[in-house]
């Protein structure tokens, strides 16, 4: 059974509870936690007869359970307890749609350019502030973004809204700065075969290439989003070691990145997964400079964003309609759709800016072009009531 048939996530599920003072407690791992936690924790009963662990103190002594592989027979590589997780969300999430590129990259058929223009206008319209709007990639590559000039070129621009564009090296710089982008986004991997298969080189000449780039927007004034992938797992590598993220994401951050975007490019992440990713990514980007970048192939991105906002986190890339799968990650589903992160985040009062009803209008225009139902379980139920 390859690491990918056994889903990387099945080991988290029940270790985690939440007490009444809303902080994450350890269950079921008594032994252990008097081993690690010098004494801060108390054990009592939940409703369920669980065994529960207070904190006394205000943040997390478990570092050692990092690399601990013993603790009840089973693997606890991945599972570090946070230092910190507080229910104190956002106010605000800025949601980054990568719909128009993360979304149709993938698409088998060529979408026209006028109807990619026209579903920018309508995810604008919809209070969206960052729109993603196509990549400077090799055509060879993605045959689908090839009209990313037109693209570019024929958006009627917002005031206030940001549209970046994705290039992996000077030379798609050089051509989203003609075509009049004033944000670009740079993307490195995690996992070395993904590199190779997404890039063609490793991780250390894409983040050589990178440097390259963020030099040259420098001078221009340009903004740089540095996006890492395969976050938690590859496809070709299997688990990616929060370790290996981290150093990326540092790399990038270094090099000038503005914002860095932490991507679970084939969707295998779980919140036992991204708590322990976003804690090593976190020791070394300030978490103000950090956006998560959830693809749903095991129907985990919300679980997976609320813990990461609960981590910090006020940045959240999404997909409209859940549109989306990389050309180079076999098997991958879409991003996880936009509709149902608003609908979840004005479930818990959070501000988007975003008017869901204008939002699911985009996401109707793009799926009555692509001839297929909407992948946001938000926009099936709310069209279902509306008739
Ligand atoms: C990096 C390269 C170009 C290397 O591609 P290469 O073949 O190794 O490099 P090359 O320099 O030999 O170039 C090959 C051809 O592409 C041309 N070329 C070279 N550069 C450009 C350019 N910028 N724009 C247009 N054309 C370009 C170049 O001129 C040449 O053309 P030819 O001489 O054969 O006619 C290629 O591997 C590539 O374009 N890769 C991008 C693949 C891609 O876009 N993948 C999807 C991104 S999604 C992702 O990474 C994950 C993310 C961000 O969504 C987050 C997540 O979901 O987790």
């Amino acid at each position: 059974m390859s690491s990918l048939e056994e889903p990387l996530g099945l080991g988290d599920l029940p270790k985690l509870s939440i007490n009444r003072l809303g902080r994450f407690c350890q269950s079921a791992c008594r032994s252990r936690a008097d081993d690690h936690c010098n004494g801060n924790y108390t054990p009592s009963n939940n409703s369920n007869n669980q065994t529960i662990y207070h904190s006394s103190s205000p943040s997390w002594h478990m570092q050692g359970h990092y690399a601990d592989s013993s603790c009840n027979g089973m693997n606890m590589e991945f599972r570090a307890l946070p230092q910190k997780i507080s229910w104190d969300l956002p106010r605000f999430v800025k949601i980054v749609e990568v719909g128009p590129r993360d979304g149709l990259q993938n698409e088998k058929n060529l979408v026209p350019t006028s109807v990619k223009i026209e579903l920018i206008h309508k995810l604008v319209a919809s209070g969206l502030s960052v729109v993603e709007a196509t990549s400077f990639v090799s055509p060879k590559w993605v045959p689908q973004l090839a009209d990313a000039k037109d693209v570019l070129e024929g958006i009627r621009k917002a005031p206030d809204v940001r549209y970046p564009v994705l290039t992996p090296n000077l030379r798609g710089f050089e051509a989203a700065i003609a075509a009049g982008a004033k944000e670009v986004a740079v993307f490195a991997s995690a996992s070395e075969s993904f590199s190779k298969s997404n890039l063609n080189c490793s991780i250390e000449a894409s983040l050589a290439r990178y440097r390259d780039v963020t030099s040259a927007a420098q001078k221009h004034g340009i903004r740089v989003r540095g996006y890492v992938s395969c976050v938690v797992g590859c496809p070709v590598e299997g688990a990616v070691h929060p370790s290996k993220v981290a150093y990326v994401a540092k790399e990038l951050y270094d090099m000038g990145c503005t914002e860095i975007s932490l991507g679970d490019t084939i969707g295998v992440a779980t919140p036992g997964k991204v708590v322990p990713m976003l804690e090593a990514v976190m020791s070394v980007v300030p978490v103000d400079k950090l956006a998560v970048h959830f693809h749903d192939t095991y129907g985990q991105a919300l679980a997976n964003i609320l813990v990461s906002l609960q981590m910090g986190i006020s940045v959240v890339d999404s997909s409209v309609s859940g549109l989306g799968g990389c050309p180079y990650a076999k098997g991958a589903t879409g991003n996880v759709a936009t509709e149902d992160v608003v609908y979840m985040l004005h479930g818990l009062g959070i501000e988007t800016n975003v008017d869901l009803g204008k939002l699911m209008d985009a996401g109707d225009y793009i799926c009555k072009h692509l001839d297929r139902p909407s992948g946001s379980k938000t926009a099936s139920a709310l069209s279902k009531l509306t008739g």
